[in-house]
């Protein structure tokens, strides 16, 4: 998918978005993130046509989604936004189903593709299948707006703030359910949002706009971290981005110290797959100085704190 030099002014004279061009690559999950008022939503909704642009092209594929039914356009485009906006007198079986519906798919299709869904968002079917809205946690809700949004198999998914109406334990557990889906789905993904640890964590690229939708960088998340291209992304990523940048940096097996008989010991652990700010994490909630990491179980090597905070300080 791609954007060629949108632009929007709202009636009020409002200049949201002046000149923005992008590029989403299949299978890619873009985060765009910057400051209250600088264009993320009005830029997704363009997309999917809830927002008329004013000049620009946006094409999916060979096509251009101004030339198509707009209605059309949404069907093919799953949309997830903070409050989830479910339907209050459905029930999440009938919530899920909405655009199977519309498109008047078979009742045994729609009923199979929704209890794959749900149990694709980690929601038992039978259990929650016919509870409504109301009967939900707000992290369980949201999962059963993911569910709706992937419903009909979209070309695109566009989420905004998804996951910020939750409290920040279940919003990470949220966002490590949402990368394993993403695993598995592979679905061309704009997701907006303001906290920028959440971009690192699911952002395969970071767009970074300032006001008037300018885009200020688009890189992955090590590049933005390590090498922010103007003082506004400097200024935006912050002066903890050693920290941050610790959550893309692999615990590769030749920075780990030997293990000099700490597998014996009762220390904490953390698998190699996981990121120096996993360990991290984990000596603080610990409280430990040291862990062991391990691979299948096995462990292949030891961590301290302070090599750790070196690594943090080395890449920032
Ligand atoms: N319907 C509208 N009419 C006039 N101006 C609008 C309208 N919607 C948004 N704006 C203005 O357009 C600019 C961009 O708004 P937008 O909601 O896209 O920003 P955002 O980056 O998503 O903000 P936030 O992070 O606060 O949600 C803002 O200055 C906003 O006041």
């Amino acid at each position: 998918m791609s954007l060629h030099g949108i632009h929007k002014r709202y009636p009020n004279g409002t200049e949201a978005v002046r000149e923005l061009s992008l590029e989403v690559k299949a299978g890619e999950l873009v985060v765009l993130i910057g400051p209250s008022g600088c264009g993320k939503s009005t830029v997704l909704r363009m997309i999917n046509r809830l927002i008329e642009p004013t000049s620009g092209r946006i094409m999916l594929g060979d096509e251009d989604v101004t030339d198509v039914d707009p209605v059309r356009l949404r069907r093919r485009i799953g949309y997830v936004i903070q409050n989830v906006g479910l339907f209050p007198h459905q029930t999440v079986r009938a919530n899920v189903a909405t655009v199977p519906g519309l498109l008047r798919w078979p009742r045994n299709r729609t009923r199979a593709r929704v209890d794959e869904l749900l149990d694709l968002v980690g929601l038992d079917a039978a259990q929650f299948g016919g509870r409504y809205p109301h009967e939900l946690s707000g992290g369980q809700r949201q999962r059963v707006g993911v569910a709706r949004a992937l419903a009909a198999d979209p070309v695109v998914l566009l989420m905004d703030e998804p996951f910020s109406a939750v409290d920040p334990i279940v919003r990470a557990r949220l966002q490590e359910e949402f990368l394993r889906l993403q695993a598995e789905v592979r679905k061309t993904i704009v997701l907006v949002t303001h906290d920028l640890d959440e971009a690192v964590r699911l952002g395969d690229r970071i767009a970074v706009l300032s006001e008037g939708g300018r885009l200020q960088q688009y890189d992955t998340p090590a590049a933005l971290l390590g090498a922010p291209a103007t003082p506004f992304v400097r200024e935006f990523v912050g002066a903890d981005r050693g920290i941050r940048r610790l959550v893309v940096t692999p615990l590769h097996r030749e920075s780990l110290e030997p293990l000099a008989g700490d597998a014996a010991t009762d220390l904490p652990t953390v698998p190699l797959d996981g990121s120096a700010y996993d360990a991290l994490a984990v000596l603080l909630t610990s409280g430990r100085d040291r862990l062991v990491v391990t691979d299948d179980g096995r462990p292949v090597g030891a961590l301290s704190r302070q090599h750790l905070l070196d690594l943090g300080r080395a890449t920032g």
